[in-house]
């Protein structure tokens, strides 16, 4: 049995270097290529176990959802696994929600994680991933814990290496419902599949977000959030379904432009200069 019963865990953002819609499942979900890739603005998650059974949260910062991806994920680890034990989750929340950063899809897969050890199951992390899928489409991404080549609706992952980066992100104050832009007539659902191949070969040519333009109908702030970061940095787009834009820095004259432009961010507004992390922070973690 393992002797720890608390954790301190980063749960990190991603972005979506490119989006693509390529077409639709029979249930109405839509079929996507995309590159995710980590990013270092972190939540930080306390765990910490309870002989009760109970699962409790509480949070540092703004209020999430009374029944949190957290609580979900730990409930549902805890019914899969039908282990008597319980945890106090505590969210120290950074990353912006409704910015298609999928930090809640981060939280829940550093909760499976870190339950998983704290728990003593010692699930192989292709099983905490299948039961990860059930939370969300991008939680088996965080689980997987390397950047990759996303396919599906965000189960077929494959690994790749991508060059170091440094990234400005930009959240206007406004949280893009995913349901609302999938459905958009705006949306296109036929780009031309490619390959992983293809994406190696010439990683420039992959930075469009098929999501962009039905987001930016739904809200104008989008496209001033793209404009705002391509003062500083390039080939400024959205991430996921938004709300949240970013833009490579490739200069230390850059970074220090975007580190202005952080400081005088209208009102609402919030940001991050950062780095791609190579791989996710608990990649290495023991299962
Ligand atoms: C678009 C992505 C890319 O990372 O972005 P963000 O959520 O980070 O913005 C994700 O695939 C989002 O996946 P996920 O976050 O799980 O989506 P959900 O909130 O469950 O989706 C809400 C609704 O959007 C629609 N939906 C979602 C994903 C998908 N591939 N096709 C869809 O049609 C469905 O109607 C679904 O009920
Ligand atoms: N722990 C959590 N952190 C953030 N959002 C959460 C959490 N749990 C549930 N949510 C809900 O999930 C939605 C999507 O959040 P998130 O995973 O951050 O995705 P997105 O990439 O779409 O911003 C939010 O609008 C929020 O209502």
């Amino acid at each position: 049995m393992s002797l720890r019963t608390l954790l301190d865990l980063p749960a990190p953002a991603k972005l979506n270097l490119f989006l693509h819609v390529t077409g639709r499942r029979e249930d109405g979900y839509h079929l996507l290529q995309s590159v995710f890739a980590l990013v270092d603005w972190c939540d930080l998650l306390h765990l910490e176990t309870r002989d009760d059974g109970r699962l409790q949260r509480h949070d540092l910062g703004p209020a999430l959802p009374a029944d949190d991806l957290c609580l979900r994920a730990a409930r549902a680890l805890q019914q899969a696994s039908g282990t008597r034990r319980g945890v106090d989750i505590t969210i120290e929340k950074h990353v912006p929600w409704g910015a298609g950063l999928g930090g809640g899809s981060s939280d829940a897969a550093t909760v499976l994680l870190g339950l998983n050890q704290l728990w003593g199951l010692h699930w192989p992390r292709a099983r905490l991933a299948r039961l990860a899928l059930g939370l969300g489409a991008d939680v088996p991404f965080f689980i997987g814990g390397r950047n990759a080549w996303v396919e599906g609706i965000g189960e077929a992952l494959q690994p790749v290496d991508l060059r170091p980066q440094r990234w400005l992100l930009l959240k206007p104050p406004i949280a893009v419902p995913t349901a609302a832009i999938f459905a958009s007539p705006l949306l296109g659902r036929d780009t031309k599949p490619a390959t992983l191949l293809d994406f190696l070969a010439d990683p420039d040519g992959f930075k469009h977000n098929d999501l962009q333009q039905p987001a930016t109908a739904y809200s104008p702030q989008v496209q001033e959030a793209v404009a705002l970061a391509a003062r500083c940095g390039d080939h400024s787009r959205m991430t996921g379904s938004g709300s949240a834009v970013f833009a490579e820095i490739g200069s230390e004259a850059q970074a220090i432009q975007a580190r202005q432009q952080l400081r005088s961010l209208p009102e609402g507004w919030t940001g991050w200069l950062g780095r791609g992390l190579e791989r996710h922070p608990l990649s290495d973690f023991a299962v």
